[in-house]
């Protein structure tokens, strides 16, 4: 096995394929699948992943592999399988697809060294690579390659008293703490016990402790929290009887947090009910993909528990994910309240250091769950017992740069690897995974009650252009207002939520009606009161607020729509002695705030917390009583066919926050269509009918889930050079599918212009057509040719989620 198939890193068709490479006898065997390697390509040196090892190949004079990047495999041999399956999803470059699968630590170039693992001993090295590492030395991974160390290193890295580690630049390196460790062993240390004088009490304590105690403590603990002196360790150290070692500590982003151990709580009937189909898969060790409908506080976080808890008893492995938005460290806080040191969370809020972190926490195996957004679905697991995808119908599960592929589509794919049961929950499942459970492709559980029977809350639909007639101008409707200073009153709690997506806050002139947009895209500046700036969202362009209408030099250009910043202002106007928590992206930019923010929340030192999306989803709160959404349509009005189905399942999350626990919960919903059906059902909580009526029309329409949908954007520099590269486009696709399937287009994307690029689409509505993917594969070929030259992109999305 002296030939090694290579994928390099050079995303282009004509790469897209593995190569083979030569190993140099002195790496024979240290080189294995699943690891990168630096190889010869063209004159360039590049990156690639061994993918498979061989004694032949078909071509002669191979080049050689110059070194290897890894001590031991960063894809295990599964993961390397879900990139081809990736890959073939997604059309696009395998490369890409194993990038994807890493932390983002592994992909930049960071400094590399060999250090002694942690745990090990310098005793358990042979003796002749003992001085490379003694006294906490590293070796830099240039001079090991140099050296012709790594097939050593790497033996004892498989046997785990070695590891790489990368120095991550935003936060150097590991974080280390002192320990102070026994020098003698515990005879020896009796022995100076007597020897040390009767009047040195102090020392005498401690040397008792060591020889009763003698693994290595962290000195903090020795002095602060177990009270033995500082000067009594300070006279053993010099008397060579205790020693000072740092010691790698890994950067636990919750480490100053206490989790306190939750214990299973007895299921109800209706919890038993739904869990046992689960335990029976996962005892028998049987793929099978469950939705769990239960609306909110059903407790359905308790059977992902309780699933978790068989999985790990059997010895395997858990992956949970959940939207980064609800992240929170209150559902953080279930997980590791429940299964301890043995959660790993992985969440864009980390550094990429703390990511890489968590992540070899789980390639080490020192953990059994890890909770994380999209890209946990990667996590190296080898022997996974289940997987959870806690609100399953959120958009954000969908990747929308390459590769393009869905979290949930990715966690079937390893449950069906690996043999194990997939929970996907919701309150308000996707119509494409209520549709599926209704066929029997998936199994349906569900849990249609609150706990201890609480009624869902009761929701009031307050027509705001009725307010507006009887002469009500304020953002508040009245009978809102009339709650919130009854809640006020009551010291409950307030929940007010605003939709920032749809509309936020904009220019306009009062006289001529200019809005001001951005002169690079086809939006609207969105207006920032912090820095009294306006911004462009899609490409970062900002300029102040004009003091004149450039149109018609009117002075009456301000602001409008309603930003949470303008609710905060109004609600200190209107109730001075309320106390606010304000949640969006302008206060929650810094590291930790969305933490204090609830915090301050939760521990009653607000009354009202009022924010947007983030705010919407996973809250458990018992004294929140009142949900107030204070204009409940702007999602209708994305160009979506989505559009309808995410407004109802956020009416429904949002109203889900009120009244879980002992107190009733009441909702407000504020909205200018009441009788649009996705409002009217949220406000009557009734998903069944909303799914009826939904089906309905995306069987009209042709869309999901009775139709697939293929997504062709083209964008380029030149409106017509854009326009006829999507004609042609359309025309060859509309020439090869079958009379079941429509292509539509050349149409402007909804967002015809981002960034001076103009952009057109081609949508493909089909039920089955199994040369699709290779004309599309056709079309991406073919333009890619001209990408370079002209600045002329070519994207495919498979199942898009967003149309923009
Ligand atoms: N068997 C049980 N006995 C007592 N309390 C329970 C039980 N199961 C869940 N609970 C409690 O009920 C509350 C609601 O449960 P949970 O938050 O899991 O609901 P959920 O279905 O995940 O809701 P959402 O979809 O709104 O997040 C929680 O406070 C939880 O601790
Ligand atoms: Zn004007
Ligand atoms: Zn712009």
């Amino acid at each position: 096995m002296n030939i090694a198939s290579v994928i390099v890193d050079v995303p282009a068709k004509q790469t897209d394929k593995p190569f083979d490479y030569e190993i140099p006898e002195k790496w024979i065997g240290a080189i294995v699948p699943g690891m990168r390697v630096i190889v010869p390509f063209g004159p360039r040196r590049v990156q690639g992943f061994v993918i498979g090892l061989k004694d032949h190949s078909e071509f002669e004079s191979l080049r050689e592999i110059q070194e290897p990047m890894d001590l031991v495999p960063v894809l295990n041999s599964e993961l390397l399988g879900l990139g081809n399956w990736l890959t073939e999803k997604t059309l696009s470059f395998k490369i890409s697809a194993y990038q994807a699968m890493l932390p983002a630590a592994l992909k930049a170039k960071y400094n590399k060294k060999v250090k002694l693992a942690q745990g090990a001993s310098i005793e358990d090295l042979p003796e002749s690579l003992r001085h490379y590492f003694e006294g906490d030395k590293a070796i830099g991974w240039e001079d090991a390659v140099k050296g012709g160390l790594v097939p050593v290193l790497q033996k004892q890295a498989a046997a785990g008293t070695l590891e790489v580690l990368y120095e991550v630049r935003e936060r150097l390196g590991k974080k280390h703490i002192k320990y102070i460790v026994p020098l003698l062993p515990p005879e020896g240390l009796k022995a100076k016990y007597e020897e040390v004088s009767g009047r040195a009490a102090k020392q005498k304590e401690l040397l008792e402790f060591f020889i009763g105690n003698p693994e290595p403590i962290e000195a903090k603990k020795l002095t602060n929290e177990l009270g033995y002196s500082q000067s009594a360790v300070k006279s053993l150290v010099d008397r060579g009887c205790l020693g000072e070692k740092e010691l790698e500590v890994y950067r636990d982003p919750y480490e100053d947090r206490h989790f306190p151990k939750t214990a299973p709580l007895k299921l109800t009937a209706a919890q038993k009910a739904a869990i046992s189909p689960v335990k029976a898969a996962i005892s028998e060790g049987r793929h099978e993909v469950f939705l769990l409908y239960g609306v909110t506080g059903s407790g359905k976080t308790e059977i992902y528990l309780q699933s978790i808890q068989d999985v790990i008893e059997k010895g395997k492995e858990a992956i949970v994910l959940v939207p980064e938005i609800s992240l929170t460290p209150q559902m953080v806080e279930r997980f590791k309240g429940r299964f301890g040191a043995e959660v790993a969370v992985l969440h864009s809020g980390l550094s990429a250091g703390e990511k890489y972190d968590e992540w070899r926490k789980i390639q080490r195996r020192e953990v059994k769950v890890a909770v994380g957004a999209r890209s946990a679905i990667f996590a190296p697991f080898e022997n996974l017992g289940i997987i959870i995808i806690d609100e399953e119908h959120e958009t954000s599960y969908k990747q929308e740069d390459m590769p393009r592929y869905h979290a949930r589509d990715a966690a079937i794919e390893r449950g069906r690897n690996h043999a194990c049961p997939i929970i996907l929950g919701s309150a308000t499942p996707s119509l494409e995974s209520f549709a599926r459970a209704q066929k029997g492709v998936y199994s349906l559980l569900s849990l249609p009650d609150r706990m201890n029977n609480q009624p869902m809350p009761e929701v009031a639909i307050i027509d705001m252009r009725e307010e507006m007639r009887s002469g009500n101008r304020s953002m508040f409707s009245r009978k809102l207002f009339e709650k919130i200073e009854d809640r006020l009153g009551k010291k409950e709690q307030i929940v007010l939520f605003l939709n920032k997506r749809g509309h936020s806050s904009f220019v306009m002139c009062r006289d001529c009606g200019y809005v001001m947009g951005c002169p690079h895209c086809d939006i609207s500046l969105t207006y920032h009161r912090r820095n009294e700036q306006m911004k462009c969202h899609y490409c970062g362009y900002e300029t102040h607020v004009p003091l004149q209408c450039p149109e018609c030099l009117s002075d009456h250009i301000r602001y409008f729509g309603t930003g949470t910043q303008k609710v905060e202002e109004e609600l200190g106007k209107l109730l001075p002695h309320a106390r606010v928590v304000r949640m969006d992206m302008d206060t929650t930019g810094r590291k930790g705030s969305h933490e204090r923010l609830l915090k301050e929340f939760s521990e009653g030192r607000a009354d009202i917390l009022l924010g947007t999306q983030m705010i919407a989803k996973g809250l458990d709160f018992p004294n929140i009583t009142l949900v107030g959404v204070l204009s409940a349509d702007t999602m209708l009005h994305i160009p979506d066919f989505r559009s309808a189905e995410k407004t109802f399942q956020l009416l429904t999350q949002v109203s889900g926050r009120a009244g879980r626990h002992e107190l009733p919960g009441e909702v407000v919903i504020q909205t200018y269509t009441p009788e649009h059906y996705s409002i009217e059902l949220a406000g009557s909580q009734n998903y069944d009918v909303f799914y009826q009526r939904e089906m309905m029309s995306r069987k009209v329409h042709k869309y999901p889930p009775f139709y697939y949908l293929a997504l062709v954007t083209v964008s380029h520099g030149q409106l017509m050079k854009a326009v006829s590269v999507t004609e042609q486009i359309t025309a060859f696709l509309r020439a090869r599918v079958s009379e079941d399937a429509v292509v539509l287009g050349p149409v402007a994307s909804p967002i015809p212009r981002i960034n001076d690029r103009y952009r057109y689409q081609c949508l493909v509505k089909y039920k089955r057509e199994p040369s699709l993917p290779e004309n599309l594969k056709q079309v991406i070929d073919r333009y890619q040719k001209e990408e370079g030259a002209s600045g002329l992109q070519v994207s495919v999305d498979i199942n898009p989620f967003l149309l923009m």
